[in-house]
């Protein structure tokens, strides 16, 4: 098995530091087996092949099994142009393979029940999985620029455009995943503004009539959703959203567990080709190269690769479960509120920790 990482920038390099020793860890006492190659992606690459993602990298990453990104941009980039930018890079790739649902589960650990903004009686169990769609929408529609009108202002525009297809495949993924969960779907546009939204909702909605009975389907705006994720969080099992709310709301929900440094995710295409794994995370350009990042989202992204795509299902809960018992045991970076009893560690400490435990 062949796992591409991509490194890139900011605090991405940081934690995929971390990602690699447990992966070290994994093939010297749980024989995995997992090849590791690594590439450029982001502002890295635009400074050493003058691209944010070469064709070599798109082809090594065909080539792999999965791959593992760290995260892109940074102020150093700010002033090359839009196309050439790094978050381009990672929009290339996820196009350039396929990928058109995102999977972000949003998790609270039971150690971390404490560091949410919200009340523990709120997000205590939360357990909620987005199924985003990830290579359409507004991100991707044509026609899109700035142009400049007659009277020499400008005008910005981008388009928000879905087909049937593009919805269905989707929404079957989020269908398929509730059934191995608690069987509940919400699908989450704005039907009431939007002509993608009601086509959004119509698609689904006949899908779900024709095959997906046994499934609990319910529908949302995306506002409220954003508003009954922060007052009752619990109610979702499953949300399945476009790609502009997806990112959004997966933010949102990123604090109900603690911190956007814990949350995962991956990114699936077609059967049978590599996926991308990711924290959903940024490159946090106000702690790079501080060492106090927290490597859990990168490290729990991992699990899902291995859990996905690379047969290891055992070696995914394994990791998981180091995770959560190195929370139990009171380690905390800097972005995860204390508690009593707690161990303020650095990204290496935390990659540590919980390398130590798998390797026990
Ligand atoms: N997938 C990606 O690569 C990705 C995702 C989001 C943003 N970005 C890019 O990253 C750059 C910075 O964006 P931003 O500041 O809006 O979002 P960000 O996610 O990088 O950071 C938001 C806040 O969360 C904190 N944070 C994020 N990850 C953390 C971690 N693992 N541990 C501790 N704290 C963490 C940061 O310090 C910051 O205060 C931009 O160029 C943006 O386009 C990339
Ligand atoms: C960096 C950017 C292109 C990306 C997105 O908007 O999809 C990020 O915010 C994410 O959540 O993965
Ligand atoms: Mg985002």
């Amino acid at each position: 098995m062949k796992l591409l990482l991509l490194p890139g920038d900011g605090i991405g390099p940081e934690v995929l530091a971390e990602v690699r020793r447990v992966i070290d860890g994994l093939n010297a006492h749980h024989g995995l087996g997992l090849n590791v190659e690594n590439g450029d992606i982001g502002g890295a690459s635009l400074d050493r092949h003058g691209t944010p993602l070469a064709p070599h990298v798109l082809e090594m990453a065909k080539a792999s099994d999965a791959v593992l990104m760290g995260a892109v941009g940074g102020p150093k980039w700010q002033g090359v142009s839009y196309e050439l930018r790094p978050e381009q890079g990672l929009l290339n790739l996820r196009k350039g393979l396929g990928l058109y649902a995102n999977l972000r589960p949003a998790l609270c650990f039971p150690a971390l029940a404490d560091a949410s903004t919200l009340k523990r009686d709120v997000i205590d169990g939360l357990d909620i999985l987005f199924v985003r769609e990830l290579i359409g929408g507004v991100y991707f529609g044509e026609p899109r620029g700035i142009e400049t009108l007659p009277d020499g202002t400008k005008r910005g525009f981008n388009t928000q455009s879905y087909t049937t297809p593009e919805i269905e495949r989707v929404a079957r993924m989020a269908f398929d995943l509730a059934r191995q969960r608690e069987g509940r779907v919400c699908s989450v546009e704005k039907a009431n503004v939007m002509e993608s939204g009601l086509l959004w909702r119509e698609t689904v909605t006949a899908l779900h009539a024709r095959e997906y009975g046994d499934v609990a389907l319910s529908h949302m705006y995306a506002d409220n959703c954003a508003m009954q994720l922060v007052r009752d969080p619990r109610q979702f099992d499953v949300i399945l959203t476009d790609n502009l709310f997806g990112d959004i709301l997966s933010d949102a929900a990123a604090m109900l567990t603690g911190s956007l440094g814990m949350l995962p995710s991956a990114a699936l295409g077609e059967p049978g080709l590599p996926g991308l794994y990711e924290p959903i995370h940024g490159s946090a350009p106000d702690i790079a190269g501080k060492g106090i990042a927290n490597p859990c989202a990168a490290i729990l992204s991992l699990a899902m690769a291995l859990r996905y795509q690379l047969g290891r299902p055992d070696l995914a809960d394994l990791t998981e479960k180091a995770v959560s018992d190195v929370l139990d045991a009171g380690y905390r970076t800097g972005d995860l509120l204390g508690g009593e009893d707690t161990r303020l560690v650095g990204t290496e400490g935390m990659g540590r920790a919980i390398t130590e435990r798998i390797s026990a």
